[in-house]
């Protein structure tokens, strides 16, 4: 069966109707807004601004800037959630992979580092970018932060994009350069352009030309050893909810830094991977399983695929997301208030589609990181972003959904291991082909030491057995979609009415744990000791946040490069997923974060025949509360949350009205712990389209609750304008074991509730198993 791909806009709309005056944008409840600390918003007073204006999240990118100057923002957070009464959750970003060229900083009084030189370069003329960490950066001698760079990455006709971190690709300071030639340490270019290079610059080996899918950049680990230490030292201290995986190749980096986390006591954090090139694209499916949500990042992925595929390819991972329940963040909306106090057209429009094929939040980066106008951009994307929510087509979202979600979208396995060369060219330019140089980079690094990885640790997390697997599948299509630059939804049925396997997913938990193995890299040394330990005394100062990449990979990295071994050959490192092994999805995370509830199932999969529909229970019940919400015009739907699934999955289905997460520690006794978990699960529903987090506080013991926590969270939603006296409320909770639903309505007062259905409705909550007070956040 096919799906209807068509933008999700109400069909309706006439044009004068468009004139009418807008309401005010509702802070917390539609799409979300995530901003980059940096100097111009870092301080409390902004950040009390932008928390008002309905910034929901912060990132904080290890890419520029020392720990503790964003120790120093998060304080900074911290005070302005406690005067505003509001939460916000904490993104830590990874450097990973960035390569960058390496100069010379001063820090300002902050502790910023800023760079005072500019490089100016000409059309034709000659630079060269070198391996050797000892030398000063000049407009002609540019030293990258890879020691292998020219040795194992580079070759004559390659394309190198070096570039502001967060340039949008079309500044004066963006530079395009051809490689000549490769002389030992030295890649010698010709500048296509002239560039004004300014502030710290990344390069990026794009390979539009060749072989992008195979780049050898990806098979560095997946984080530094500055990235660990730097989360831990953080996370001592503020609270962390997520981390921002830069430049996610797979699934299984996704699963090394869940064991860095796990290992490290950060077990409640949260991991979104960003997808910035080819390669992420081509594993999109296994990433999404793995992952706690997926950030597109549009100016990096901007430039190493086609740009007539970009609009395409994010269509394709929004929906892809959004059929499996996960946050989808894109970046770089309003680039251009970096420096104007208004978005071009273009801009706005960019933003109001994305709202309309379905995404979650919006990541700023340059226009807070350094722009002149971080609150105004919060305000202007949450406008905007509010206009497109009022004519997005709900209905139709989730007959799709529903529709996907019953079919179980039944992929053949051969839609479960990405693209192929043929479709991967596609979105980027000439094939691949294959990789001598991933051979030369195994053997020539078999030698140095790496931290021996724990048996079958990466073997666990790559091939381990799901039992099924709905989850990766669905996504599987999605990624052969993106493939083929067309709709997520096509392309998933398009494969599909051949039944699949149904039946994984919310079995979960029987997956194949992977033993815990230690980080990547164990020696420690801060960044910017690191920085100073790879390049001399006689070096100059390089700024904290660039440590020289370990040559010594992890051992998991170093499989997957070596030919003739199980995840790969050279070809597949990767870019290229191999073919066949019903494994590849087998990540214990796409399985056991689908929960452990039964499924429900048509009655031909009961008698054994190929499977038909099938849904879990939980998302069954997810659905059907937004159905119900919207037949009765519902004013809010409460989803009860502990891990937050059910939560996700009902604003998956993207319900008209908010989705009040009531957060209910699961620990009966509640105690510290508890209530730092379910303030850390608050927080993290705040990345989330429709979400708005209130805490289900345990009471102290001996307390006796007098009101159900759904009238008191029924009353506290009212207090706040959520929600009208007599309006219905369809609340998603458990009832003596099981999971069900409850409709209310608010009474009279909106002071707590009264039964729907006169004589029927019964207030289930009043039997609740745990006693519990409702307190409003945000
Ligand atoms: N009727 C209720 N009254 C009080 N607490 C409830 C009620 N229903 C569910 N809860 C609590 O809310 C939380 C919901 O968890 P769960 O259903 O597992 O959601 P999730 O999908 O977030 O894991 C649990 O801690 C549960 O004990
Ligand atoms: C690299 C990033 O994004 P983009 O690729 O969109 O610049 C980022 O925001 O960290």
């Amino acid at each position: 069966m096919s799906h209807k791909t068509k933008t999700h806009i109400l069909e309706n709309i006439s044009v004068p109707s468009i004139l009418k005056p807008a309401g005010p944008a509702p802070h917390v409840a539609g799409s979300k807004v995530i901003v980059t600390l940096g100097p111009p918003c870092r301080d409390t007073s902004t950040l009390v601004g932008m928390l008002n204006a309905g910034c929901t999240a912060v990132r904080v990118d290890l890419t520029w800037g020392p720990v503790e100057y964003h120790k120093q923002s998060l304080r900074n957070l911290a005070a302005a959630c406690k005067a505003t009464d509001k939460l916000c959750a904490v993104i830590v970003d990874t450097v990973g992979r960035e390569l960058f060229i390496r100069r010379p900083i001063t820090l300002d009084d902050q502790g910023w580092p800023e760079h005072t030189q500019d490089l100016p370069i000409k059309t034709g003329q000659e630079l060269i970018v070198t391996s050797d960490q000892n030398v000063t950066a000049t407009p002609t001698l540019l030293p990258i932060n890879h020691p292998q760079f020219a040795s194992h990455m580079c070759r004559e006709g390659d394309q190198l994009f070096i570039g502001r971190y967060l340039t949008n690709g079309a500044e004066a300071s963006s530079l395009y350069a051809e490689v000549r030639e490769v002389r030992g340490q030295e890649v010698v270019c010709v500048a296509q352009n002239d560039a004004m290079l300014g502030g710290l610059l990344t390069v990026i080996h794009s390979e539009l030309s060749e072989r992008g899918m195979s780049s050898l950049q990806m098979d560095l680990p997946a984080f530094t050893a500055s990235d660990a230490k730097a989360i831990q030292d953080i996370a001592a201290e503020c609270e962390i909810d997520y981390v921002a995986l830069t430049y996610t190749c797979d699934d299984s980096d996704v699963v090394e830094m869940r064991d860095l986390l796990d290992s490290a006591g950060l077990q409640r954090v949260k991991i979104l991977a960003k997808v910035e090139n080819r390669q992420a694209l081509a594993n999109f499916a296994a990433i999404a399983a793995a992952a706690d949500g997926v950030v597109l990042s549009r100016g990096n992925l901007g430039l190493d695929v086609l740009p007539e595929k970009t609009a395409i390819i994010q269509k394709a991972a929004i929906t892809a997301c959004n059929l499996v329940g996960k946050p989808a963040i894109i970046t770089r909306v309003v680039d251009t208030m970096v420096t104007a106090p208004r978005c071009t057209r273009a801009e706005a429009t960019d933003v109001a589609n994305a709202v309309l094929d379905g995404v979650d939040a919006f990541m700023l980066g340059a226009e807070t990181l350094r722009g002149l106008y971080p609150l105004e951009c919060v305000r202007t994307v949450l406008s905007i972003a509010h206009q497109a929510e009022l004519v997005f087509d709900h209905a139709h979202h989730f007959e799709m959904l529903l529709q996907a979600a019953m079919q179980g979208d039944g992929l053949d396995d051969s839609s479960s291991h990405g693209l192929d060369h043929a479709e991967a060219r596609s979105l980027g330019g000439s094939p691949p082909g294959d990789s001598p140089r991933a051979g030369r980079l195994a053997s020539d690094q078999a030698a140095p030491a790496e931290a021996p990885a724990a048996p079958g640790a990466n073997a666990g997390g790559r091939g381990g057995a799901a039992p099924g697997g709905t989850t990766a599948d669905t996504l599987a299509g999605a990624a052969r979609a993106i493939a083929a630059g067309i709709g997520g939804i096509v392309g998933v049925t398009a494969n599909g009415g051949a039944g699949g396997r149904n039946e994984a997913g919310a079995d979960g938990g029987a997956g194949t744990q992977a033993p815990r193995n230690a980080p990547s890299e164990s020696s420690g040394g801060d960044a910017a000791g690191a920085a100073a330990a790879g390049q001399g005394s006689a070096a100059p100062p390089v700024h904290p946040g660039l440590p020289p990449i370990h040559p010594a990979r992890p051992a998991a990295a170093l499989r997957r490069a070596l030919p003739g071994s199980a995840s790969g050959s050279p070809t597949h490192a990767r870019g290229m997923p191999a073919k066949g092994g019903a494994g590849h999805f087998g990540s214990m995370h796409a399985v056991s974060s689908f929960g452990s509830l039964p499924r429900v199932r048509s009655s031909a999969s009961l008698t054994g025949r190929k499977e038909g529909p099938s849904m879990s229970k939980v998302e069954s019940i997810a659905s059907t509360a937004v159905r119900a919400a919207d037949k009765i015009q519902a004013g809010l739907i409460v989803a009860y949350a502990s891990t937050g699934r059910t939560a996700s999955l009902v604003a998956k289905y993207r319900p008209t009205m908010p989705i009040l997460t009531l957060v209910v520690p699961a620990a009966p006794t509640g105690g510290a712990v508890a209530s730092r978990d379910a303030l850390t699960l608050a927080r993290q529903c705040l990345i989330v389209r429709g979400l708005i987090p209130m805490l289900g506080v345990p009471l102290a013991a001996g307390g006796v609750g007098t009101e159900s926590l759904l009238a008191q969270a029924v009353a506290a939603a009212s207090g706040r304008g959520l929600i009208k006296p007599g309006s219905h409320v369809v609340a998603v909770m458990s009832y003596r074991g099981d999971l069900v639903l409850q409709v209310v309505s608010v009474d009279d007062l909106g002071q707590g509730i009264r039964a729907f259905d006169r004589g029927s409705a019964s207030d289930l909550s009043k039997d609740a198993h745990t006693r519990a007070q409702a307190v409003p956040i945000a």
